[in-house]
């Protein structure tokens, strides 16, 4: 993650202990497996950046080998060295095009896989169930599309080649060294042999220390979410010190747990990075070079490939801990995609059926988010074209849940949810959401001209049509009111309010067309005009469809053709308003605590227009296309 604080020096560097690092047996791990069509790209950019590596020690070689004549006390020769300043051009440019080409190759192919990815990705989660994207939010899908593929680019576009060059550039530094003087080249690998060992040390027990640094960043963000979303809420309280007691006691938690991380690790790792430094090893090189020349074992000449070169042999250590941290980040991002690819999509019919009519039917139905237990147990219910049916319940005791099944947010566990004698399964998923419509409290609009997110349901529909259905839903006043009509852009040029915004939708509905509709009822918007509004708007929604309302005032849905009482998961009651209340039991208990609640809550004008159900003046108004 972006925002992460990077690790003590090498402590990153810990064995890979995560299911990127190798898949099951049988399967590609999901790095390799993601990175597989374009493989062949990378694998030749691999090539070029290790013939660039090498190119570019080259010229380092020829230039020791100038100087060591230079140095060797003969006088500069012409001849022997211009073959010499051509070999290092000549290599400098190979290096320089083939390094260049690698980077382009390595980039174009990440291009091309990025696009890939996001299309595979955007393609799937099109198909996913709605239940696993509204259960999960938002979040999962932003980091995979986004963080995740992010992090792949920074993995093959950079990493991949910057690991090439650290490994090869090195290898024939030392061969080239050996056979100068395989003495003094023991002495150029013994800083490098020092810090593979001190940076081990300093990884030991890295893999539960990454685990818990994850855990802790993950704390953070959870408690920088609750921050934000709640602060509101503490504030409104009058407590907004306490919004952020949380937030603050999890990055104190964090710089605790990575202060004793980085003392713990604080000596070896900086042994370790200084043992590799250039400059040490220079200094090194530079004394035992002065030994071997006075003791005659070697020439000045000689010793000038070890004072240009040797730095280089160890210096790459020291690269070596982020370098293994964007690998694990990159292994991390390709589980979550692959995670996110696999997730089983909406499973589309091997016969297909279309409904016959619009009359829904469950049968038997149960359900469980868990697998364990049954949020829905045993419900059979009917619900007749036309007819208006109201939802009702204690809180948790499965309305939404229910209501949820009928556009396949969710498929039922057990039982049968049929659409016109077809089984909701078996109707493909474009014919099922023209049939079955729903709004939502949580009320989502695109960015986008209020036009065009009236228009979502029906593209092709005319202004005129889209016009109508903005005042059956009573919102086309204020839409004229906005800076540019029906052109102006929600969320940019105009921010509305909820129940604004929930008026919209229902215009968005009401052009969709869908004749059975879920209506999950609002409740948020106590302003009593604004409530009006939207029972008129919902009324112009109820007219001549097959209506399912979670209803959470009774008050308004009192004319329902059918209320239905559900308690943990099971129907208990069903019937009219009036002879639930005869009856005595659950509803009639319920409508009584609602009563005694408050005057508003079922006294209220806004409350008693009877909304949703029946056909009222807005509905003519959709109906008759009379544009007041
Ligand atoms: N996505 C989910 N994953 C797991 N459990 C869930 C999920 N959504 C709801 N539940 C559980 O299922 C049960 C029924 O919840 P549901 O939201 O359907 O009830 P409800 O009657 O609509 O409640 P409310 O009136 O408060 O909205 C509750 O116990 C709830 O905790």
């Amino acid at each position: 993650m972006k925002s992460q604080p990077s690790e003590p020096g090498p402590a990153p560097a810990a064995q890979d202990t995560e299911a990127g690092g190798a898949g099951t047996a049988g399967t590609p791990p999901p790095l390799r497996a993601l990175a597989e069509p374009v493989r062949g790209r990378l694998a030749l950019a691999v090539g070029l950046q290790a013939v660039a590596a090498l190119a570019g020690v080259v010229p380092f070689i020829a230039v020791s080998r100038i100087a060591g004549r230079l140095t060797a006390g003969s006088p500069a020769d012409g001849e022997a060295l211009w073959p010499l300043v051509a070999l290092a051009c000549a290599s400098g440019f190979v290096a320089l095009v083939c390094g260049t080409a690698a980077g382009a190759l390595a980039h174009l192919a990440d291009n091309d896989l990025q696009l890939a990815l996001r299309r595979r990705l955007a393609r799937h989660i099109g198909r996913l169930p709605l239940g696993r994207l509204t259960d999960r939010g938002t979040s999962e899908v932003k980091q995979a599309v986004q963080d995740d593929v992010s992090a792949l680019h920074t993995l093959f576009a950079h990493t991949l080649l910057d690991v090439v060059s650290v490994l090869t550039a090195p290898v024939l530094i030392l061969v080239y060294l050996f056979t100068v003087d395989w003495r003094l080249a023991l002495f150029s690998v013994v800083p490098l042999l020092l810090g593979v060992f001190l940076f081990s040390r300093a990884m030991a027990g890295a893999a539960a220390q990454m685990a818990e640094f994850g855990a802790a960043v993950g704390r953070i963000s959870a408690a920088a979410v609750e921050f934000a979303s709640g602060i509101a809420v503490f504030k409104s309280f009058g407590r907004g010190r306490k919004a952020h007691e949380r937030f603050v006691r999890a990055t104190e938690g964090f710089a605790d747990f990575f202060s004793g991380w980085v003392r713990s690790t604080l000596v070896t790792s900086t042994a370790a990075i200084l043992v590799v430094a250039p400059a040490v090893v220079l200094l090194l090189l530079t004394v035992m070079g002065a030994v071997f020349v006075t003791q005659d074992w070697m020439t000045g000449a000689e010793l000038v490939p070890f004072l240009l070169l040797g730095p280089a042999v160890a210096a790459p250590m020291g690269v070596v801990g982020p370098r293994i941290q964007q690998i694990r980040a990159g292994q991390a991002a390709a589980v979550r995609i692959t995670e996110l690819l696999d997730a089983p999509a909406l499973p589309e019919p091997a016969t297909p059926a279309l409904p016959v009519g619009h009359h829904i039917s469950l049968r038997g139905v149960s359900f469980s988010y868990d697998g364990h237990t049954d949020v829905l147990s045993g419900v059979d219910l009917d619900l007749v074209p036309g007819t208006v049916t109201a939802l009702v319940g204690p809180s948790g005791s499965g309305k939404s849940t229910l209501a949820s099944l009928l556009p396949r947010f969710h498929d039922v566990t057990a039982g049968t949810v049929t659409l016109g004698g077809a089984d909701l399964r078996d109707i493909p998923a474009t014919e099922l959401y023209r049939r079955v419509g729903f709004v939502l409290q949580d009320v989502r609009l695109l960015r986008a001209s209020v036009a065009d997110n009236i228009r979502l349901g029906r593209p092709d529909a005319t202004d005129e049509e889209g016009e109508r259905c903005a005042r059956a839903a009573r919102i086309h006043d204020r839409i004229t009111a906005l800076p540019d009509g029906y052109a102006t852009e929600v969320g940019t040029a105009v921010t509305l309010s909820g129940g604004e915004a929930q008026r919209l939708s229902i215009a968005r509905a009401l052009l969709a067309d869908a004749p059975v509709l879920v209506l999950d009822e609002a409740t948020a918007y106590a302003d009593p005009h604004s409530e009006a509004l939207i029972q008129d708007a919902l009324s112009a929604l109820a007219a001549g469809r097959t209506l399912l309302v979670i209803a959470h005032r009774l008050s308004t849905i009192r004319s329902a053709d059918r209320i239905v009482v559900l308690e943990d998961g099971r129907v208990t009651e069903q019937g009219r308003h009036d002879d639930l209340l005869a009856a005595g039991g659950r509803y009639a208990a319920l409508w009584e605590a609602q009563r005694t609640a408050g005057p508003d809550e079922t006294d209220g004008v806004p409350h008693q227009r009877s909304a949703p159900v029946g056909a009222d003046r807005a509905a003519d108004d959709i109906r008759e296309g009379s544009a007041r």
